[in-house]
């Protein structure tokens, strides 16, 4: 089973620039290379080209759908051709409305997957609820068959349906909700471990619980997508919506730690690391090595040796 790095340098989900070299900035941290003296070698599959189109008003107010759209359309063929030809696929990102691509491909070819969200946000808004309109804070809602009376048809996304179940869907991580967010999280009974729930039940608690609860009646696929903002802006600071309170580098190990030893992850996206928003070159440093660690602990790397 070969591991594939895919790059997906794009930014359209969101306003800041420079989160399209995201992915360089991962690869220039040394991603091949720490992972290649280790027997889970990663395969660069270099970067898919996204191509902007010209006429793409904002639906609402969401800007690029269309844009967005076909570029989650694309990415969404190449995760399902390499789940499909048995591979492990790193997406390295770009923003996280990427996800929406990422785990429909893997879906394709593992319709009974489950996905673990580590995250600062839910990214779960319509284009109703969203106070920004961007749609890497819609991503999940475009998964879910459970919101779909709640989605209106947003342009660029007719080349896909809802998929996934809200029972099938763990956060961890959560610590800026928005208002129409939570309600959504409430009424749909979704699972989730915000920070103040860390801080309570520690992350070793989390983890047994979350894994309990996807995998306890059916071992299956894993879709891990993590937004290097889950951890605390001290540890990954080139990001473009850093919140307090995040996880610490060791909660953040165990999570994938605890995801590797499953034996299931099939997917892994890291997105949202933005290499111009470090203040210092060590702060942009401090953020990429940081997603270089949590895809070699994901990928089996071990603190014991
Ligand atoms: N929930 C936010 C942030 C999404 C972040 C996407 B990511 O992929 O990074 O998880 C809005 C968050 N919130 C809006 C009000 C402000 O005062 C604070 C930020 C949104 O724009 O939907
Ligand atoms: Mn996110
Ligand atoms: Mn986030």
């Amino acid at each position: 089973k070969k591991t594939y790095a895919v790059g997906t340098p794009f930014s359209k989900g969101q306003k800041r620039r420079g989160v399209e070299h995201g992915p360089k900035a991962i690869r220039d941290a040394g991603l091949v290379e720490r992972l290649s003296n280790l027997d889970y070698a990663v395969h660069d599959f270099g970067d898919l080209t996204f191509k902007h189109l010209e006429k793409d008003e904002h639906f609402m107010h969401v800007p690029f759908p269309r844009t967005v759209g076909r570029a989650n359309q694309l990415l969404s063929g190449a995760v399902s051709g390499a789940v499909g030809a048995g591979h492990t696929c790193i997406m390295l990102g770009g923003d996280h409305s990427l996800a929406i691509g990422s785990v429909e491909g893997h879906a394709q070819q593992c319709p009974d997957l489950c996905l673990i969200w580590v995250d600062a946000h839910a990214d779960i808004n319509t284009p109703l609820t969203s106070p920004s309109g961007n749609l890497h804070g819609q991503s999940v809602a475009f998964l879910l068959k459970d919101l779909q009376n709640k989605m209106p048809e947003v342009p660029g996304f007719s080349w896909m349906k809802p998929f996934l179940s809200a029972r099938d869907l763990v956060y961890i991580g959560l610590r800026d909700v928005d208002p129409g967010e939570h309600i959504i999280l409430k009424t749909l009974g979704i699972q989730y471990f915000s920070m103040r729930d860390i801080d309570r039940m520690g992350i070793q608690r989390v983890m047994e619980v979350t894994l309990d609860h996807l995998l306890a009646r059916k071992q299956r696929p894993i879709h891990l997508s993590f937004d290097i903002d889950a951890f605390d802006p001290s540890l990954a600071p080139a990001t473009g919506t850093p919140v307090n309170g995040g996880l610490t580098y060791r909660e953040g190990i165990y999570v994938t730690e605890e995801i590797h030893n499953t034996g299931l992850l099939s997917v892994m996206d890291v997105v949202e690391v933005n290499p111009t928003l470090g203040a210092t070159p060590e702060a942009v440093e401090a953020t990429t090595s940081l997603a270089v660690d949590v895809i070699a602990s994901a990928l089996g790397q071990t603190r014991e040796g």
